[in-house]
């Protein structure tokens, strides 16, 4: 594990390609990315549909290795072995072995997960009504949702990489669900990447912000700096400071970069990677 000032996650220039054996190199799906996320942050991971979301989560997972550049989770190369006990991964797919029972499912949690904590996953299946002997395939599609929380948190890992959790939660469940990993990022020391197309929650659970877009990081940083570098002169966002009550909300702020794809990216000092003498990356 990593020092406390190591970042939960880091990026230094970041490069996904599509992966087309035994022919040319595929078009780049994620380009130059380089940002750091703290520990302890709840990171929002915005952006269109077909961004590069799911790919960032899935490469921080160590599902899909890097093409250039360096990943870094907890301190160590992205895919290591010995952050396997350390991430909790649920993919926009929400994979599950659909023949076992929940019950079966906890069990194989439990056995394969030194740190495991059968009431972490149970506050979640309470949510759900979900019952130990029902198989996962019978359950509804958001009960297999927080199933698949439910596995991911029980690991009390130090870093939750979450594809899409909230989409198909009802209202009021949503919100419990971001009340519960919120508190984790204190009792668990744990850092949550999450990402969503629901901004009204996020705006609620978020303290940090990634929009991606066209696979290239666009902003970066805590929601209050994102939030006081711009402002609204008349209707038009424009990037300034400027007093409180002309600040965008973080919805306003989302929709306005996903609206103008060719602004210059805004990534806040705390959020660029650092090269080894300290000096951030532009
Ligand atoms: N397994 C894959 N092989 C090849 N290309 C892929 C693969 N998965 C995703 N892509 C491509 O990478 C790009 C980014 O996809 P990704 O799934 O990361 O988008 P996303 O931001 O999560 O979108 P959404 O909000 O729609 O879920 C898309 O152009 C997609 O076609």
């Amino acid at each position: 594990m990593g020092t406390a000032r190591t970042p939960a996650v880091e990026a230094v220039g970041l490069c996904l390609r599509r992966h087309r054996p035994l022919r040319a190199p595929g078009p780049m799906l994620l380009a130059d990315c380089s940002f750091r996320i703290p520990r302890g942050a709840v990171c929002g991971l915005v952006g269109p549909n077909g961004a590069g979301k799911s790919l960032l989560l899935a490469a921080a997972a160590g599902l899909l290795a890097p093409s250039a550049g360096v990943l870094t989770v907890l301190g160590r190369p992205a895919g290591s072995e010995a952050l396997l006990a350390e991430t909790g991964f649920v993919g926009q797919q929400r994979p599950l072995y659909h023949r076992l029972t929940v019950t079966e499912l906890l069990s194989m949690g439990r056995r394969l997960n030194p740190r495991w904590r059968p009431e972490q996953a149970g506050e979640l299946l309470e949510l759900g009504r979900i019952s130990g002997s029902t198989r996962a395939g019978d359950l509804s599609g958001g009960q297999r949702t927080l199933l698949a929380l439910a596995l991911a948190r029980g690991k009390a890992p130090h870093l939750l990489l979450l594809d899409e959790p909230l989409a198909d939660l009802d209202p009021l469940v949503r919100r419990t669900v971001l009340g519960l990993l919120l508190a984790d990022t204190t009792d668990n020391d744990s850092t949550v990447l999450l990402s969503s197309h629901v901004l009204p929650d996020l705006e609620e659970a978020v303290d940090h912000l990634l929009l991606v877009d066209g696979g290239r990081i666009r902003l970066a940083g805590p929601v209050p700096e994102l939030l006081a570098a711009h402002r609204f002169h008349g209707s038009r966002l424009v990037r300034a400071a400027g007093p409180t009550t002309e600040r965008p909300s973080l919805e306003e702020l989302v929709v306005h970069y996903l609206g103008a794809p060719t602004a210059d990216a805004w990534l806040a000092p705390g959020m660029r990677p650092q090269r080894g003498g300290g000096e951030a990356v532009a």
